[in-house]
């Protein structure tokens, strides 16, 4: 079997060589225990963990104290909705999020709609922005936690963070994202964005997987989560058990790598893409999904109309992608974010994203051009749909008989 080129980067990226280097010390010779505080072995081991807290804490501008290290986005996430629920419930048992949010936000959510909380969903536009004045409206002396990712996995569209965080936090209420695609691709910074919690995950830029991080507001206000993981008391008492030394020394030295290198790749990835969004836009009926100015330097999804979803996987399998279709997603339901933003079953299921990263060069671009390019041209020219409506048909006017 041939490797297929990578171009799935929102789902994972490979690790950096130099992030494995600064990691294998600590998997032979520094393996000690980080809470073990009455020898050397526990004393480098902290001093890994200590400098790994404040590569993060740079990366978005926040202070050592405040990270919080976890098993992943998927844990920062839960750790922050159910944490700032469980924590603040007497205060009010209300939580907004939007549709378009990832699963791990979404379920956290239905989580605490079970424990008795209730929980706002917000539509988004048909370019994927939250509507800051639906939000505002949707604002109540209850609301305790508006939660609304940075930037989106399917799409890569960049929410409003800051004037979101600022409706937030005008009705009393505390301020989170999941910025797992956003962190180490473009510029976060918690104090500017007014960031109250925000979860990252080091798989996504670079670094290992398994390892993440919640960030949590120390000062103004001084925000507190109910711990999840109950046992010895370790990252202040919010997260229990023994840290992962070489996952957390991974995370940290990518997100240095991430703080020194993010602008120029930002420039060369989002001319990579564009390159790649303009050659395959060229083709007839095809559309880029989500905002255009608002998105990730890194990510293109694009449907192409009257080609067939399984059809279009099978021919590009010479590509590591996404699709929009059920197919490739464990939940066998075809995407609800697209959905979300008026696509119908059939468009989302021949939507394809494109994520570069660090690795991507760009005869691979040209390369995975070539092959998407030939696979919609010679689907759409076996289609009899795409004959009808080059024959001027209107399809969406047609009855199509039941069976
Ligand atoms: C937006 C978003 N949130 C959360 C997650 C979950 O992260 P992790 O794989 O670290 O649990 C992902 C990764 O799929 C993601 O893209
Ligand atoms: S393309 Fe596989 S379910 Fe639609």
């Amino acid at each position: 079997m041939n490797i297929p080129i990578y171009l799935d980067n929102n789902a994972t990226t490979p690790m950096d060589p130099r992030v494995l280097e600064a990691m294998i010390p600590y998997f032979t010779t520094k393996f000690g225990n980080a809470a073990s505080r009455n020898h050397p072995f526990g004393w480098v081991a902290e001093e890994g963990v200590d400098y790994a807290r404040e590569q993060v804490a740079k990366l978005i501008g926040a202070s050592e104290k405040e990270i919080i290290f976890t098993s992943g986005a998927t844990e920062s996430d839960n750790l922050a909705i159910k944490g700032v629920f469980e924590m603040y419930k007497e205060k009010g048992n209300h939580i907004i999020t939007t549709v378009t949010e990832h699963k791990a936000v979404l379920d956290a959510c239905k989580h605490v709609e079970k424990m008795g909380g209730r929980v706002t969903y917000l539509p988004v536009k048909e370019d994927g922005l939250l509507d800051l004045a639906v939000l505002e409206a949707a604002m109540t002396p209850e609301t305790i936690l508006v939660s609304v990712m940075y930037g989106n996995n399917e799409i890569g569209v960049i929410q409003p963070i800051k004037e979101i965080s600022a409706i937030a936090h005008k009705y009393g209420a505390l301020f989170m994202t999941d910025a797992v695609q956003a962190v180490g691709k473009i510029p976060v910074d918690v104090n500017r964005d007014g960031i109250d919690l925000l979860a990252l995950s080091a798989h996504k830029f670079y670094g290992p997987k398994g390892v993440g991080a919640l960030y949590v507001r120390r000062k103004g206000p001084r925000v507190k989560v109910t711990a999840q993981m109950d046992g010895g008391g370790h990252e202040r008492g919010m997260r229990s058990g023994t840290l992962n030394v070489p996952g957390i020394v991974g995370l940290g030295k990518a997100a240095e790598l991430c703080g020194l290198e993010m602008e120029s790749e930002a420039k060369r990835l989002s001319a990579l893409r564009d390159k790649l969004q303009n050659a395959l836009t060229v083709l007839e009926e095809s559309y880029v999904n989500g905002n255009v100015e608002h998105r990730l330097p890194h990510v293109a999804n694009i449907s192409f109309k009257y080609v067939e979803g399984e059809g279009l996987m099978m021919a590009m399998k010479d590509l590591a992608v996404s699709s929009g279709s059920a197919c490739t997603s464990a939940s066998l339901e075809p995407s609800y974010v697209l959905k979300s933003l008026g696509l119908s079953d059939d468009l989302a299921h021949s939507s394809i994203r494109f994520g570069l990263g660090r690795f991507t060069t760009e005869e691979e671009v040209d390369y995975a051009i070539e092959v998407t390019k030939t696979a919609v041209t010679n689907l759409r020219n076996m289609s009899p749909l795409w004959e009808m409506f080059k024959e001027g048909i209107d399809l969406d006017s047609i009855e199509w008989a039941e069976h």
